[in-house]
């Protein structure tokens, strides 16, 4: 490089949002909203140092290619083979580009049901977020993430915190009864490295993200009757990336960031009134500022064989 300077650079387009409506003869209307990055590693480097523009694919063409590949697509299809599609696009035609990472978020537009039927053509849209981040090289080489974000889940009890490290700063009380609550963002990796390694039909990206979401939930809560008793949010996080990775084999590690988004116990008195509001696990001040935030990747030990 010139000048004595090193240069890492990509360039892409941020935020193209699409919907993609899919009308077959047989049935009910089909329909995505997607919001889409793309980010290509590419030889443009004159383009920096000096005015050759030369080498440079266009982000506005990028975003009709989103638009373009859209259009093509005539089957529905889920966001990370969308995703894998325009990065095989972008890395198998411009020469000079080496590598694209694609990331897609998805919003959960539900099929509406009225008196238990589906709708053919009505939608409602659910508060979770699709996610996946496909990486891709022009030898085929792929790294495919998925995720979801937005998933609020509380629990009324089966939730405690206790002997946790006191010292001259601790006001907390231990307890073993107490509202958890938190809005989950997850992501995992699957292991397919190859194009040439991703399974065709029937294995269905969608479907696995609709079980991962299903293990982590299931796993949160417990039995229906019972439940399961949380000592941490540490706790209740390990069992559940822990439950997503010995279901599913083809998944590699999971990362889930779960915020203790805090419902405080309200006591309320004057001299007067001394026992206005005498907490008793019922009256509670919802908060999300601050909140604690507990975040981990677990992935499989390494078998020592
Ligand atoms: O489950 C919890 N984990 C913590 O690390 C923590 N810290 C805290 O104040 N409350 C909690 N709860």
């Amino acid at each position: 490089m010139a000048e004595g300077f090193k240069i890492d650079q990509r360039h892409g387009k941020s935020r193209v949002r699409v919907a993609r409506v899919w009308r077959p003869h047989s049935g009910g209307h089909v329909m995505v909203e997607w919001e889409v990055d793309v980010s290509l590693f590419s030889d443009c480097l004159p383009s920096y140092t000096s005015d050759d523009n030369s080498s440079i694919v266009a982000t506005d063409s990028m975003k009709n290619t989103v638009y373009g590949k859209a259009k093509e697509c005539t089957e529905e299809l889920t966001v990370e083979r969308f995703a894998l599609l325009l990065a095989r696009h972008f890395t198998t035609s411009y020469p000079q580009v080496t590598g694209a990472i694609v990331s897609i978020v998805e919003k959960t537009w539900e099929r509406v049901l009225i008196d238990g039927k589906p709708h053919s053509h009505g939608f409602k849209l659910g508060s979770e977020l699709h996610t996946t981040e496909v990486t891709m090289k022009k030898c085929g080489a792929v790294n495919i993430i998925s995720g979801l974000k937005n998933l609020s889940l509380l629990k009324t009890t089966q939730s405690g915190f206790e002997g946790f490290v006191r010292d001259k700063y601790t006001l907390l009380l231990d307890t073993r009864e107490r509202i958890v609550a938190t809005e989950v963002t997850s992501s995992w990796r699957y292991k397919f490295e190859n194009i040439s390694q991703i399974p065709p039909a029937p294995f269905c990206f969608r479907q696995r993200y609709n079980e991962v979401k299903k293990v982590l939930s299931d796993t949160f809560f417990g039995p229906v009757d019972t439940g399961v008793y949380s000592p941490s949010v540490q706790n209740t996080l390990y069992l559940m990336a822990t439950a997503v990775l010995n279901r599913f084999q083809e998944i590699e590690w999971v990362h889930l960031r779960m915020p203790n988004l805090h419902f405080l116990p309200v006591n309320m008195s004057s001299k007067e009134n001394p026992n206005m509001v005498k907490f008793a696990d019922d009256v509670y001040l919802p908060t999300s500022e601050p909140h604690g935030t507990i975040q981990a990747t677990i992935s499989r030990a390494m078998s020592k064989l």
